[in-house]
Formats: C-alpha cells, structure tokens, sequence
C-alpha cells in the first residue's frame, strides 16, 4: 500500500452523500504506473445502504412527468459540460488515453447522453388497438423498473456510465452504478454535480469496489430487478448466473473480435486512416475496434505497405502530449496480456510488421514504467490463430489477404462474437450484400464509429445480449402492461 498522504481518496456516494468506506483500493495513473488514487472497497453493506436509498427515492421520482426529469437531465448535462476540461483531465489521467482524445470524444459524449435521453424521453408513445367484435379497446403502458444496476468497464468510464444511467433515470428508475476500480475519479466527480442538477437524493447512487466483491452483491440482491453490463464475456456469464434465480432483466453489451473487408474498389485515401484510426483509437480498448483486416488480393501488397507507413505515424506519447494520437493502455496486467498475443503470433510463424518488439518507443523518464506499447500490426497469420480468434483489446491489428466475397463473409463470420464489421467498396450493390450477410450487430461501411444514438447499438452471438438506443434502451428500463377495457 502506497503511502496515503497525497492520494486522492474517492468516497461512495449514497443517498445524496459522500460516505467513506472502511477499505481502499490502490488505483494507477497508467502513464507512470505510480498510484495515485484510493477507490473505495466497498461490499455487501454499501450495497445495502444504496439499495434503501434508491428504494426510499423511487416512488417520488417515478411520478414525475417526462419533462421534469428530462429538465433534470438537461441540467446536468450543462453542469458537465462547464466542468469538460476538469473532466477530461482526470479521465485521461485514470484511464491512460490522450487529453485531446477526452476532450473531444469522452466528455462530449457523456454531456451529449443526458441531453439526447432528456429529449427522447419525451417522444415515446404507446400502443392501441381496437377489437370491434368484443366491445373492447386495448393498450399499453410502460413503467420503470425500479432500481436499476449498472456495472460499467474501464475503456470510456463516463461515456458507457451515461450511457446506461441517462435512459435510466430518465425513464423513472433510481440506479446504483458500479464503475470499474480502474476508472472511478470521473463518476465520482459527478456526483458533486447531482444536487445542484436537481437530482433527488437517493435516486444516484455510485458504490465504488471490485467486480466479486461490490458487483456480485448488487447483481445477487434481490430487490435489483435489472443489470445493465459492459464489459467481458467471462464476467457476463457470471452475473447471469446470479441472476438466474432472481429472473433479472439483462443488458449484456460484451467483447468483439470485429473484421474490417477492403474490396479492391475501395477508396484508400479514406480507408487507410480510418482502418489505422478504428484498429488504435483509444489504445485499442473499444469493443467496436477494428482486429482483424480481410483485403483483396490484389491491392494487398499495396494497402500492407500504405497501412504500415500510416501505423508508424499514429504517435504514442504522454497523455498530456497533443501530438499523441494514442497514451497509455489501462494496467500492468493488461499490457502483459496484450504483449502476450504478440508472443504467440510470432512463436506460430507470424510476421509484426511495426510496433512491438520492431520500433523503438521513446519515453520521458518519468514515464518509463508506464503502460505504453506501440501500435502492433501482424501479418501471415492464420485464421485459427488465437490472435485472429480472440479479443486482445489493445493495440494490434492483423492483416490478411483474402481472394471473393463469399469468401470473406465466411472467414469474417468465423469467431464467436459479432458486435461491429466495416465494409469499404464503391460498389453500393456489393455494400448492401455484404452488409446484410455479415452475423454483427453494428455495420459502417465507408466509415466507423459514425453514431447514430437513437438506432439500435448492440452485439450478436457471444457479443452479447439486448440493445441499447432511444427506443431499446427505453424499453428495457421499462416494464411494459397490455390493459384491455371492455365498453
Ligand atoms: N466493452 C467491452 O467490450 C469491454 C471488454 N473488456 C474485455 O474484458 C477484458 C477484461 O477486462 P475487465 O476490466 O477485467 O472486464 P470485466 O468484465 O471484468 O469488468 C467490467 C466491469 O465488471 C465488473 N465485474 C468484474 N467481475 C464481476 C463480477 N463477478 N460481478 C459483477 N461485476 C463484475 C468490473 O469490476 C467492471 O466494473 C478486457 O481485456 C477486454 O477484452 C473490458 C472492458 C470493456
Ligand atoms: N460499449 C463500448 C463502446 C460503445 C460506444 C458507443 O456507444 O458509441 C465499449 O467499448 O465497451
């Protein structure tokens, strides 16, 4: 245990108010690999104390109308919005990833959840329909839940926080949210803001702690109807199996091991930046990032050659550096495993064309036991690899050539997860096609990461379960009843 004096020290926040805990964690500032932050280890108890609170708030908050919690949500995200460069700071300085990157990706996107929830909230209706010969009307209503669980992961920690708390609360809910450990001091910053926004005590509660201490205590209890789950696929097992006996409604938005096709007619002005940007955007830790890159056999050596210059160019430097395009990935142990991969590759006979074990990665000393890697490009690797199968989550991308496009949707439809796929052709015909056939929640072609947030967002196969939007996730932190009125 580092010593305590300078850290900061993070609190629960419970029932409108900041509550110490009886034990810490350590949490690192991945630039540097020193600790700089203590995060609550909280347990069966906090989760108790949040579950009176949210249970005590819901039946005020619930009977609101749509525009005064939507007026809330508005409120908030102003709030959020004047503290943006505070933000973005000490997201960066949790997570590893560039400022510029917070600054212009992360926070926004959180000011911009709690706007977009707060006027969706407002455009929902129902159903009705007649039945004539039985003298009856039929309709439906929708109602909130109650209090709502959210576990969250560590690759955008307020972005995916408000993704699932926006909708919830919107919709009428009270929440308990548990961060991940790694990235709390953002969600934590937040809660100083509730009050001020007009959010009721007890109707936000953020418990801080681990995934099988905290996270199982609030996917076990049973007055938590719902879990709202980002993250991986060994962790999402487990909470449905905690959930079983409870018969709990589940959001799972889980991993991807997602392909980008380049046919021969694609545009590689366009595709080669972003093909680089999708592959290492965020060190590579986003479930949509692009792993596995299928390219035509005859533009392969060239796209290869053109894809490497550009790898090359995307700097990793120290988060504060405006010139980085990528920072620090999230831990110790993740880089090892991310390097492991990169292992295995070579040991089976495949070629890294740039990054790891090939450049030179140049650091302040101060950084020197940072969790930096450069970005890592594979090449003559096979489909059964593990590097091709499984997700690695970090900054590496392999490259393979492929010859028709059954083909392709055949080798891209291999693995178990199917989350996002980008498509580059100027064909449209060819587009549609392939669009339809391949098994992903999630399609950008000629593009990636545009998003529209009122369409569904979601994986198929082991990427997971349900969808979230303005209408999904609007339906699922509602519970729907038919009323049928015989006259
Ligand atoms: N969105 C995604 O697709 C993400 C995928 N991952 C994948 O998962 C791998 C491992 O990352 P982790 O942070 O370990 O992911 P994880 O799935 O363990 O963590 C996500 C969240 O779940 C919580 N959690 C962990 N165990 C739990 C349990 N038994 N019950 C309830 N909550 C629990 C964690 O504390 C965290 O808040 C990554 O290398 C990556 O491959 C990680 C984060 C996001
Ligand atoms: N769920 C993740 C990303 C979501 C992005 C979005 O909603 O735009 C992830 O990386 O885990």
């Amino acid at each position: 245990m580092a010593g305590t004096k300078a850290l900061l020290t993070l609190e629960n926040f419970i029932n409108g108010k900041f509550v110490p805990c009886d034990s810490y964690i350590d949490s690192y500032d991945p630039s540097t690999g020193e600790v700089y932050c203590r995060v609550p280890n909280s347990g069966k108890e906090e989760i108790q104390a949040a579950v009176e609170a949210a249970r005590a708030a819901f039946p005020g908050w619930s009977a609101r109308s749509a525009q005064e919690r939507s007026q809330v949500l508005h409120r908030l995200a102003d709030l959020l919005e004047k503290s943006l460069e505070d933000l973005a700071q000490a997201e960066s300085r949790d997570q590893g990833k560039t400022v510029t990157l917070a600054r212009t990706l992360d926070i926004p996107r959180a000011v911009q959840n709690f706007r977009f929830f707060a006027s969706s909230i407002l455009h929902h209706t129902s159903e009705c329909t007649q039945m004539d010969h039985a003298g009856c009307l039929h309709y439906t209503v929708r109602a909130p839940v109650g209090i709502a669980g959210l576990i969250c992961p560590w690759n955008l920690p307020l972005y995916l926080l408000t993704w699932k708390l926006a909708p919830a609360i919107a919709a009428g809910n009270t929440v308990i949210a548990k961060p991940s450990e790694l990235t709390s001091v953002t969600a934590w910053m937040m809660c100083k803001l509730l009050e001020t926004a007009g959010v009721p005590p007890g109707v936000v509660n953020i418990v801080f702690g681990t995934g099988p201490r905290v996270g199982e205590a609030l996917v076990s209890h049973p007055e938590v109807p719902l879990i709202s789950f980002t993250g991986s696929q060994p962790t999402a097992e487990r909470i449905t199996q905690l959930s079983a006996p409870h018969c709990k409604k589940l959001s799972l938005e889980l991993g991807g091991k997602n392909p980008a096709i380049i046919f021969e007619d694609a545009n590689l002005e366009e595709c080669i930046p972003t093909t680089v940007k999708s592959s290492f955007a965020n060190q590579g830790e986003i479930c949509l990032c692009t792993s596995r890159i299928f390219v035509q056999k005859s533009i392969y050596s060239e796209f290869l050659k053109k894809f490497v210059e550009a790898t090359r160019m995307w700097k990793v430097g120290i988060p504060s550096d405006p010139s980085a395009s990528m920072g620090a990935l999230i831990s110790k142990a993740h880089l090892e495993k991310v390097r492991s991969y990169i292992k295995k590759a070579r040991a089976e006979g495949a070629r890294i064309l740039c990054g790891e074990g090939v450049d030179k990665l140049s650091l302040p000393p101060r950084n020197q036991a940072g969790y930096f890697m450069l970005p890592t490009v594979i090449t003559d690797i096979k489909d059964e690899s593990c590097c091709m199968k499984e997700e690695i989550f970090g900054p590496v991308t392999c490259v393979v050539p492929f010859d028709n496009e059954e083909e392709v949707i055949q080798r891209a439809n291999s693995v178990k997860y199917g989350l996002a796929a980008t498509v580059w052709s100027s064909n449209v015909g060819r587009v549609h096609r392939v669009a339809k056939k391949l098994q992903s929640g999630l399609v950008w072609t000629n593009c990636w990461l545009i998003r529209e947030l009122n369409l569904p967002f979601g994986g198929m196969k082991s990427s997971g379960i349900g969808r979230e939007g303005a209408k999904d996730s609007y339906e699922f932190f509602t519970e729907i009843k038919t009323i049928t009125i015989k006259h």
